[in-house]
């Protein structure tokens, strides 16, 4: 059965391509959540991420105690097809549209392949939009915020794991290089951990020599002998066949649905792996923009409630230690709880 409340599926006029924006839940508030642009197989390959990327993102903004629904947008790119400046601003525009038609109801911001600049364009069309470039009055570029919103999570997860939250000396593998994956290996070789890291792009193999990490192939980092894996690319990396190759002890990253099916949260408890949910871990980027731009709260504000994914984090270990749970049973039944206080709307 359909979980969520509007979908929206669109071929663009000027771009061909098929728009789809998924507004999973208005409960907490309008819906928001970024747009992805990204290869697929299928165009319904893209259907399916944006349903379980926009359910996700009504957990990561009950669990932040944000007041805003669950949405995401992806326009399915064929496999091999690059856009040229002029193809990507026709997309954007497409995009645009359909988000402008719903009226309100889900406003977008960026994810994989999008960025600050391409929401500059969306809001030439529509104001439902956010994170567009500081000198337009958005909020710029969410990466930095998720990169330090996850850091704090790896802190809570390092002192529970070694009674410290300084990752200083800790071996951590972090999977994909790009905004938000780049930005937090800096932090966390900035931090003293020693990396071993990879991405599907060799180019970004220079950021790893820039860090001192060591360069593992993106089939093999999984099984690294690391204490922390972090991913950082795209989703259901964990496996149910893989989940037995984890050499670590914790898996902590910013990628979104990181798990397969949610099955996989159950076997990596029973490995002993701590696995903090990547919609807890992951919720930086929408917490600063959320709380700056619609809540025209100050940036020390956001940057404040950045920070505190530590405390979230550990506060749902300690309720998972206590009550014999998962850490993503007792954040679902968080967010479960603060869903159904919500007044409907
Ligand atoms: N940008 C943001 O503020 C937020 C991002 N996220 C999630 O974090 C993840 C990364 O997002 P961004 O850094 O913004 O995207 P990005 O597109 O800048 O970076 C993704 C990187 O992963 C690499 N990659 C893709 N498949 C890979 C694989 N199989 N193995 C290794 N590397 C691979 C890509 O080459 C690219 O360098 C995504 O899952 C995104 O949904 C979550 C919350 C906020
Ligand atoms: C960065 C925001 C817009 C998002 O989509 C996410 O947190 O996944």
């Amino acid at each position: 059965m359909l979980d969520h409340e509007r979908v929206t599926i669109h071929t663009g006029s000027r771009s061909r391509l098929p728009v789809i924006v998924a507004v999973h839940s208005t409960a907490l508030g309008p819906a928001a959540g970024g747009l992805r642009l990204w290869h697929y197989a299928d165009w319904r390959d893209g259907l399916t991420d944006a349903l379980r990327l926009s359910a996700a993102m009504t957990s990561k903004f009950a669990v932040a105690g944000l007041a805003s629904g669950g949405g995401k947008a992806v326009v399915a790119l064929p496999e091999g097809v690059k856009l040229d400046a002029g193809r990507r601003r026709e997309v954007l525009r497409d995009v645009a549209d359909v988000i402008d038609s719903l009226g309100g109801a889900y406003a977008t911001g960026p994810d994989v392949g999008t960025g600050p600049d391409d929401m500059a364009v969306i809001g030439e069309t529509t104001p439902h939009v956010f994170c567009r470039p500081a000198r337009l009055g958005g909020s710029g570029d969410s990466s930095p915020h998720t990169a330090r919103g996850t850091l704090a999570a790896l802190r809570a997860v390092s002192r529970r794991l070694y009674g410290t939250a300084s990752l200083n000396g800790r071996s951590l593998a972090v999977i994909g290089l790009g905004r938000v994956g780049a930005g937090l290996a800096r932090l966390l070789a900035a931090d003293g951990a020693a990396l071993t890291v990879t991405d599907i792009d060799p180019d970004r193999r220079r950021i790893g020599d820039e860090l001192g990490a060591v360069w593992r192939a993106p089939d093999e980092i999984l099984a690294a002998d690391v204490d922390i894996v972090v991913p950082s690319a795209l989703g259901s990396i964990l496996t149910g066949q893989n989940v037995a190759e984890l050499r670590c002890r914790a898996v902590v990253g910013p990628a979104n649905n990181q798990l397969a099916t949610p099955e996989v949260a159950d076997l990596l408890h029973h490995r002993g792996i701590i696995w903090v949910p990547d919609y807890v871990a992951s919720a930086g980027g929408v917490i600063n923009a959320i709380t700056t731009e619609l809540h025209h709260a100050g940036a020390d504000a956001a940057q404040a409630r950045v920070g505190a994914i530590e405390e979230t984090v550990g506060d749902l270990l300690e309720t998972a230690q206590r009550l014999g749970r998962t850490p993503a049973r007792a954040a679902d039944e968080l967010a479960a709880r603060r869903l159904s206080a919500a007044a409907p709307r």
